[in-house]
Parts: C-alpha cells; sequence; structure tokens
C-alpha cells in the first residue's frame, strides 16, 4: 500500500492568502459568468479582482450573475493576487463591499457555454459537436485558470469531468484549434500526458482524438505500456504528434532511448495524481519531472527559482482525491500552484497539514477548519446511494448476482482484491445465465481492451475486476459497483463507488461484506460522510433494514 493513500485528508482552507508572485500572464480570459470571486484586500494593500488576475470586469460578471441563481452550492473562487496590475479605487471598492460574500451558483453546470471560458471559436464548434455544450463547474474553475498560465491541482469527484478541464486550456494553445495560427516547431512535442494505467491513457488518447477531429487524430500519439514500443516510436518519428498520453514506464523508456523530444514541452499533466507518486512509479515519474520541459540550460534557472521554472513547462496535476503528500510534491514539482476545485481557486500555499481527526458529523465538517473528512466526501459524487450487505463468504457471488436481480442493473463492475478469486466469480455468474467476464493486469494489451469494448457495448453484463478498474475508468452506462472485496480504505472506496454515478447519473454501490468486516464499513461511512445503509435482497427485491443506524 503506498504511503500516500493512507493520508485521506486535505484542509482545503487558508486564511492567509500567498502574496507570492505569479508571472507569465498573456491572455485575458473572460470571466464565466456564475462562478464567483470574492477580493480582500492583503498585507501589501492590494486588493484581489478579477482584473487583477486577468479576467472580466467584477462589476459585469456580478450582474451577470444574477440571473444565474440556483438552489445549490455556495460559490466561493479566490486568486492569488496578481502582483504586476494595478487596481483602480473603483474596482477597490466593489470588492471590499463584495467582500466574503457567499453566492448562490449552479450546479452542476457553473457556466452557460465554453465560449464564455475564453476557448476558441473552432474548439467550441468542435465541442458542440461532440455534444458538449455546457461546462461542468470544475470546468468553469479550471479552463480559465489554466489559460492564466498557472500551475494547478485539480481536485472534484469522480466523473464530474476533469479530463476535458485540462484538455481544453491545452488544445487552446497547441494543435490546429488553437487560437492563435502561430507556427510550430515540427519536431516539438507540446503537451504530455501521464496516466497509471493503459486503459485510462487510452481513454484520454480517444478524448483527444475526438476533439482533434479524423483528419488531425494522428496528432495525438498513446505511449502505453503492453503496446508495440518500436511502432509506437515510428509513429512518433512520421506524425511528429503535438500531445503524447501514456503510461510512466513506457514514456520514461521511449525518453531515455532519445526518441521522444520534450524538453520545449509547454504541459505536463499527471492524471490521477495520488496514484503516480506510487512507490513502482517512482523511478520514471523522477525521470518525466526532470525532463518534460526543461529547455537545456535550464538547470541554471533552476537557481533563479520559481520565475525560471514558470518560463518552462506549465504542470496540471489532476485527481479526485489528494492526500497531502500529493500538495507537498505539487508545491515542489509547480511554480506556485494553485489548488482548483468546482467552486473554489485556492493558492495550494494555504492547504494546510492535516489536523488529527475529531469526531463530528459530516454536516458540522462542511463548516469547521478540521476538514480532515471532507476529502472524501468531495470526492463522491452527489447522486450515489450507498448499501452493505453481510453474507457468508462462500455465498458472495451468489448474493451479487441477487443484488443485480433486485436492482435490475444493466452494467456492473464488481471489484474483487485477488486476481485469482475473479476466474472463478466469472464461472459461477455464467452458470446462472448471467454474462460476466474478467479485467486485470495479467491480460494482454488486446485482450483488456476487447472485453472493455464487450462491456461498453453491453455485450457483457458484469465486469468483474481489481483495483486495476478503480481509476479514471469512464463508462457512463455502468449504474451498479459491487465491492465483493473490502477497498483499502475509504479513498479506495471513492474510486471504486465512483465508477457508477458519472457526470449527475444515478448511482448505486453495493458492498457485499461478512459479519466481521461491517466495523470497516462503519469506519469508512464515517469517513466519508455518507450513508451506507445496510440491506438484503430477498425475493428479488431489495431491502432495506431502515432501523439500522449505523
Ligand atoms: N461539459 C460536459 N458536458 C457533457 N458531458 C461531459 C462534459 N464534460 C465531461 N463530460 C463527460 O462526463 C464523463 C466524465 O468525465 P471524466 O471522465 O473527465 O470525469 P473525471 O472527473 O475525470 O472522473 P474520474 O475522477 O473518475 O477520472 C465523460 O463521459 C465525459 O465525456
Amino acid at each position: 500500500m503506498p504511503a500516500f493513500a493512507a493520508t485521506r485528508v486535505l484542509l482545503l482552507v487558508g486564511d492567509t492568502l500567498s502574496s507570492r508572485k505569479f508571472y507569465g500572464f498573456s491572455r485575458v480570459a473572460p470571466l464565466y459568468s456564475s462562478v464567483r470571486f470574492f477580493g480582500r484586500a492583503n498585507n501589501e494593500s492590494e486588493p484581489l479582482t478579477l482584473a487583477t488576475l486577468g479576467f472580466k470586469s467584477e462589476i459585469e460578471s456580478t450582474r451577470g450573475n444574477d440571473k444565474n441563481k440556483l438552489k445549490h452550492g455556495i460559490s466561493t473562487v479566490e486568486f492569488p493576487k496578481r502582483r504586476e496590475k494595478k487596481v483602480s479605487p473603483k474596482e477597490t471598492s466593489v470588492v471590499k463591499k463584495k467582500e466574503r460574500v457567499d453566492i448562490e451558483a449552479l450546479a452542476p453546470f457553473a457556466a452557460k457555454s465554453f465560449s464564455e471560458l475564453g476557448l476558441p471559436p473552432l474548439l467550441v464548434e468542435r465541442l458542440e459537436k461532440e455534444g458538449y455544450k455546457v461546462p461542468t463547474d470544475v470546468q468553469a474553475a479550471a479552463i480559465p485558470t489554466i489559460l492564466n498560465n498557472h500551475d494547478v491541482v485539480i481536485q472534484s469527484y469522480t466523473g464530474s469531468g476533469k479530463t476535458l478541464a485540462y484538455l481544453l486550456p491545452i488544445l487552446s494553445e497547441i494543435g490546429p484549434l488553437k487560437k492563435n495560427d502561430e507556427p510550430r516547431n515540427k519536431m516539438d512535442i507540446e503537451a504530455v500526458v501521464v496516466a497509471p494505467s493503459r486503459e485510462l491513457g487510452m481513454q484520454i488518447v480517444r478524448e483527444v482524438e475526438k476533439l482533434l477531429g479524423p483528419a488531425d487524430k494522428r496528432l495525438v500519439q498513446q505511449l502505453v505500456g503492453g503496446a508495440n514500443r518500436s511502432r509506437q516510436e515510428e509513429a512518433l518519428k512520421k506524425n511528429k504528434p503535438v500531445i503524447v498520453v501514456g503510461t510512466p514506464g513506457r514514456i520514461a523508456e521511449i525518453s531515455a532511448a532519445g526518441k521522444l523530444q520534450t524538453h520545449s514541452c509547454r504541459y505536463l499533466v499527471l492524471d490521477e495524481v495520488d496514484e503516480l507518486l506510487a512507490f513502482n512509479f517512482r523511478e520514471d515519474m523522477h525521470r518525466i519531472l526532470e525532463h518534460v520541459g526543461r529547455r537545456s540550460g535550464a538547470s541554471q534557472n533552476i537557481m533563479n527559482g520559481s520565475k525560471a521554472r514558470r518560463a518552462e513547462r506549465q504542470t496540471i496535476m489532476v485527481s479526485a482525491t489528494i492526500p497531502f503528500s500529493v500538495v507537498r510534491a505539487a508545491r515542489s514539482w509547480g511554480c506556485d500552484p494553485l489548488l482548483v476545485q468546482a467552486k473554489s481557486v485556492v493558492p495550494l500555499e494555504s492547504v494546510n497539514a492535516p489536523a488529527p481527526i475529531k469526531s463530528e458529523t459530516p454536516a458540522q465538517s462542511n463548516s469547521g477548519a478540521n476538514l480532515q473528512t471532507q476529502a472524501p466526501v468531495q470526492s463522491l459524487p452527489p447522486s450515489l446511494t450507498h448499501y452493505y450487505s453481510v453474507t457468508r463468504i462462500q455465498h458472495k457471488v451468489d448474493t451479487l448476482r441477487r443484488c443485480i436481480h433486485a436492482l435490475d442493473a444493466k452494467c456492473v463492475i464488481a471489484f474483487m482484491n485477488h486476481t485469482r478469486q475473479l476466474k472463478d466469480a466469472v464461472f459461477k455468474l455464467e452458470a446462472r445465465g448471467m454474462k460476466a467476464a474478467e479485467l486485470h493486469g495479467d491480460l494482454g494489451k488486446l485482450a483488456r481492451s476487447t472485453i472493455l469494448k464487450r462491456f461498453r457495448n453491453g455485450d457483457v453484463r458484469v465486469l468483474l475486476t481489481n483495483e486495476l478498474s478503480a481509476r479514471g475508468l469512464d463508462i457512463p452506462e455502468c449504474d451498479l459497483v459491487v465491492n465483493l472485496g473490502l477497498p483499502t480504505d475509504s479513498v479506495h472506496y471513492a474510486h471504486r463507488a465512483g465508477r457508477t454515478g458519472r457526470l449527475g447519473r444515478k448511482g448505486t454501490v453495493v458492498t457485499i461484506c461478512e459479519e466481521p468486516e461491517v466495523f470497516v464499513v462503519k469506519k469508512m461511512q464515517k469517513q466519508l460522510g455518507v450513508a451506507i445503509q445496510s440491506c438484503e435482497f430477498a425475493e428479488g427485491k431489495l431491502v432495506v433494514n431502515e432501523d439500522e443506524k449505523l
């Protein structure tokens, strides 16, 4: 178990804003209308305003916001001050009046359109063609922030659209859909996206290909392990991609062989960054962090501190779960990074190490300074229903089958902790006429992608898998996640659970456990701040044990 997994906590509210410098604001991105900012005077007597940050005027956006008031959520977006721009007294007074005003915001979609976020028309057109019309909250917060050259850590719950939140600002600046048509040095790779699994890597590649369109899809190159390396190297040479997406091992390998020129790369994305901190990725990640976007002569610049680093790559780190180990790592990898969440943007500097856990109800934990229990809550989509059902170990697969019938689930992901258990479970389900398949890391790349394709197509109803599928896998149709083996902790629970209930869809999570394991479920319930209700499956129906309070 990697050390970071034990740290489940993130303190998100820091009262002192960083007074550190921010460099290289070259663009002005318009403000999306319904994500709000509030300014505040800081030590150096310059208030924070949208103007100081390079966004549209605060007064204008505030007016626009009146139309957008909705029932859900509070929106407070704080940015660190942008030093070089002075604020007029008029702006200052507006900011002061609005100081610490919490505003209702649209949820789950904050901005009305992608064009409001400063994306180029070609890209917006392509998005509309693909059916993406309204940005999600996290996209509305992240896109302008990345367009403003900030290094960021993006955290929001599973299935909330984090992939486009970083891809869109990158594609605004590089490739055929970008804002300006400056010619490109064809040898340069301009963005590197690192993901911990082949499946996630391929999924990101598909997303980029979709946006680039058939004529330009060769401008993204996958560099995932398990696939033919020389073919990947040939494709790099022939297609001269602007963006590569891959797993740490393969990217590091090809880079070490001198076949991947990333020194002048502008963007480095670490998707599922907390997973990428795992021990087994350490050496490869070290190489990637040292080489991507590090121009020759940069080592000399490092001596000059963050300003020099700013002139190099922009680092974007992403996950639904950001333990404090990531906060620490992100501070050293990035340049004054910001923590971007659906409705808040704060300097990572203001995120404090977790305080000891205090017993408090989820409602209390939202308002208090100790947000130890809050991080996993923010990692879970609100549209999920959680149950647990007690059974004997030898009846677990049969309970799974009855659970699927009772809930009439069509597309099910069931997690087991040991690869060797998967085959037996598949056999038992198939024997009872339920189409099932196993997916794990011991299978070859082709077998893995064929199984996933069959599952996505609906040919397979139940996918029996292990932790491999817990991260990032996007199968919107998945309506049920079952834990046949207990997840290691609440962070792992959150990622597994997040395979269902994607982007506002309903989803159910059922943990099938033995009696002595119930206390672990109770503990996770407390840490996650969600109700996990006891239930049974009898006569083809779900029976919730209402009176059993955890
Ligand atoms: N603005 C949007 N409008 C409609 N659909 C969207 C939008 N943004 C993303 N989606 C879709 O939402 C789904 C979830 O997005 P994505 O996989 O990026 O979530 P995520 O936050 O990265 O999840 P995870 O934490 O599990 O990796 C995808 O199917 C994606 O195509």
